[in-house]
């Protein structure tokens, strides 16, 4: 085991990109950070961070115990940690944490272990923990994915973003955890559904890898989960439809919700109308909402090695250290 520290800065995602449900993936320009070293002594666990209180800071902790299943898999025994976390995701808006967290946990303690475990491996072990590839494959690799997972199987191919498009996301103030968003979808689609989605979204990716800028407008539309997860998020249906007329190229929910997500031209002069709509259109919903301009985030994670007398500063000044850098 290595016995330095390692800080993993790791970006947020958003999944489900238009009618990619489960399938594509993009990661953004909002992050969190993971510093994990081998404890001399008891495992300790600090989460800094807006929503962070509510988290378990013992053994449950999903950081803990994500890092024991890379050293189980390495087929080291388990490792009394010193954990210390601090996010700009926020919990359960749709803009993955949980992934962030999971693959931050699994590349921070695959490094302590010596890097045993390869990044396909991990991307196994993350799609697994999370259910789905989306999130957990745009932290893991940056840019766009495009993954399949079989329940066994996962594949994917990562494709450079659009130059030139900024993200608007409006995050509402209320959580929506995914487990009860995935519980909002009907068990069944009707054949024409099915095949609004496949050639949707199989057009935004041939879009996407071609250049064909123009063409994401009409490819990013969805039947198999926005329609029914617009319930959940007042103003949502409104701000799909009608966000075109405001400067949007394109409109998603993002993730499972609740935040949405809005592309633009990064040198359009209505950026301020649409931020103006979507916060306006949340507000006259009575939902209050931040609005966030982002960018796609190029890289997955980053790692730091940290040892002698910089191995004395916290997470925190660590972290205002870089960003001031
Ligand atoms: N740093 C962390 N430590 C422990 N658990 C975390 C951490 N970050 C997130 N989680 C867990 O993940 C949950 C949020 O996951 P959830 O999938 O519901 O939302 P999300 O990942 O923010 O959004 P989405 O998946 O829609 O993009 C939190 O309620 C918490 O249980
Ligand atoms: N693809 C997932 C993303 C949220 O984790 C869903 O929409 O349920």
């Amino acid at each position: 085991m290595d016995n330095r520290r390692i800080i993993v800065k790791i970006p947020a995602s958003t999944a489900n990109l238009g009618p990619g449900f489960d399938t594509l993936g993009m990661a953004l320009s909002l992050y969190a950070w993971i510093d994990m070293s081998i404890a001399d002594e008891e495992t300790e666990i600090e989460l800094l961070g807006n929503g962070m209180e509510s988290i378990p800071r013992d053994k449950s902790n999903l950081l803990y115990k994500v890092a024991q299943l890379v050293f189980k898999e390495a087929g080291l025994p388990e490792q009394e940690l010193n954990i210390a976390m601090y996010s700009d995701i926020p919990l359960t808006r749709g803009l993955g944490s949980s992934a962030s967290a999971i693959v931050g946990a699994l590349v921070a303690a695959n490094a302590l272990a010596g890097f045993p475990l390869t990044e396909q491996q991990l991307f196994t072990i993350a799609t697994r923990l999370e259910g789905h590839p989306d999130n957990v494959g745009a932290s893991l690799f940056g840019g766009i994915i495009v993954a399949a997972w079989d329940g066994d199987r996962v594949d994917h191919i990562r494709l450079e973003p659009p130059a030139g498009i900024d993200m608007l996301v409006a995050i509402p103030d209320f959580h929506l955890a995914t487990e009860k968003a995935r519980h909002a979808l009907p068990q069944q689609y009707s054949k024409q559904d099915a095949v609004y989605n496949i050639s949707h979204s199989s057009l935004l990716v041939a879009a996407l890898a071609s250049g064909r800028i123009d063409l994401i407008r009409y490819a990013m539309k969805d039947r198999v989960h926005e329609p029914y997860r617009a319930a959940l998020i007042p103003g949502m249906s409104q701000i799909l439809r009608d966000a075109g007329e405001h400067g949007a190229i394109s409109t998603a929910l993002s993730g499972a919700g609740p935040t949405l997500l809005a592309l633009i031209e990064s040198d359009s002069q209505r950026k301020d109308e649409l931020e103006r709509f979507l916060l306006d259109t949340l507000g006259n919903e009575g939902v209050e909402a931040k609005s966030v301009w982002l960018k796609p985030c190029l890289t997955g994670p980053e790692l730091q090695w940290l040892d002698g007398p910089t191995g004395e500063i916290s997470l925190m000044e660590w972290i205002k250290g870089e960003v001031k850098a």
